[in-house]
């Protein structure tokens, strides 16, 4: 029998006048998952936590949270972190923390919470005075003081540093294992395949892929790679049995400083070491990666992006990658 579904979004549609921000978004999260949300900017992934947790009200379609519409579902078993969340800052972030306790009938320690996300010193510091990234950390903490059963966080780590953002990942992994619904968005591609049970990637306002992050990996990340640092030309390889070219557009590298060997198992990149050599090719670096949900990401997202600023006309693309999302 399948799991029932913790949260729930079927076919929702939300335009702002002529934008249309959600275009028939579907989803399913099973209790105790992590779920995350990720996809380009303006995507629709703040548009789709806010119908889920009822601050918007869909055009049509339908949102539901523990068997409940979002509008009336206990609020005391819910955590929501806006992306935009700002607090009153003229509170100590202990203080802040007891204001939000104060709001439940049963409400966590604020000393507990603040322990939680890494900022037990700093309790007594006025919000206003926390750095962004603390500041970020005492807004998590301000959806946890209900232990909440289902928590949203948008963007949960944006603007908190690496070290601060491993506290907030294992905070987040320590509340999936005690049983918390999770969805998150987020921007972080490594985040999102570190804490996610199951992935959903958005774009043009519908989620377009889903699935487990290995799922997804092995169905749109493509081939492993190695990255080779030089001037020489993908042609001058044409004789090495894998097959070579530049860089795609977006991969970090500008396209004439490397090329790529693709499809090759690490045990033979001293095949290719050899082949370099034996040619007198100068280069200057070596890397082997294999894909992750990166390449997932700028495969499926960044391919619709571009098609949308390449070319006005390009209805058709977008049904080729909404069948690919329906095989994930
Ligand atoms: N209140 C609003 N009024 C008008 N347009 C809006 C409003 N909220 C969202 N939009 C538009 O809807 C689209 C989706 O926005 P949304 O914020 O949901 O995207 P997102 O995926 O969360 O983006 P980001 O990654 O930048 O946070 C965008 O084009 C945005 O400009």
């Amino acid at each position: 029998m399948e799991a029932e579904a913790v949260v729930e979004a079927r076919a929702l549609e939300k335009s702002y006048g002529e934008t249309v921000a959600l275009s028939g978004a579907s989803l399913a999260v099973e209790a105790g998952e992590v779920f995350a949300l990720i996809g380009p900017n303006g995507a629709g992934k703040t548009t789709l936590v806010r119908a889920l947790t009822g601050t918007t009200a869909p055009d049509s379609g339908q949102a539901r949270i523990m068997g409940d519409s979002p509008t009336a579902v206990d609020r005391s078993r819910l955590g929501v972190l806006p992306q935009d969340f700002s607090p009153p800052d003229r509170l100590s972030a202990h203080e802040l923390l007891a204001y939000y306790a104060g709001l439940y009938d049963d409400a966590r320690n604020p000393n507990d919470v603040l322990a939680d996300v890494g900022l037990a010193d700093t309790g007594e510091t006025w919000y206003e005075d926390l750095s962004g990234g603390q500041q970020r950390r005492v807004c998590v903490g301000a959806t946890l003081v209900n232990d909440p059963d289902v928590l949203f966080l948008d963007e949960p780590t944006t603007g908190i540093d690496p070290a601060g953002r491993r506290t907030v990942w294992r905070l987040i992994e320590n509340l999936a294992a005690s049983g918390t619904t999770v969805v998150l968005t987020t921007h972080d591609m490594a985040e999102a395949e570190r804490l996610a049970d199951r992935v959903g990637l958005l774009a043009g306002g519908s989620v377009i892929a889903r699935g487990t992050p290995e799922a997804l990996v092995r169905d749109h990340g493509g081939a492993s790679r190695l990255t080779i640092e030089t001037a020489a030309d993908p042609d001058a390889f044409a004789d090495l049995e894998y097959p070579v070219s530049r860089p795609e557009r977006g991969r970090g590298r500008t396209p004439d400083s490397a090329v790529v060997v693709r499809d090759i198992d690490p045990a033979a990149i001293a095949t290719v070491v050899d082949y370099l050599e034996a040619r007198n090719f100068e280069y200057t670096g070596l890397t082997w990666s294999e894909p992750n949900l990166e390449d997932v990401y700028l495969e499926l997202a960044d391919q619709t992006e571009l098609e949308r600023t390449d070319s006005v006309d390009d209805a058709a693309d977008h049904s080729d990658l909404a069948q690919a999302g329906e095989t994930a």
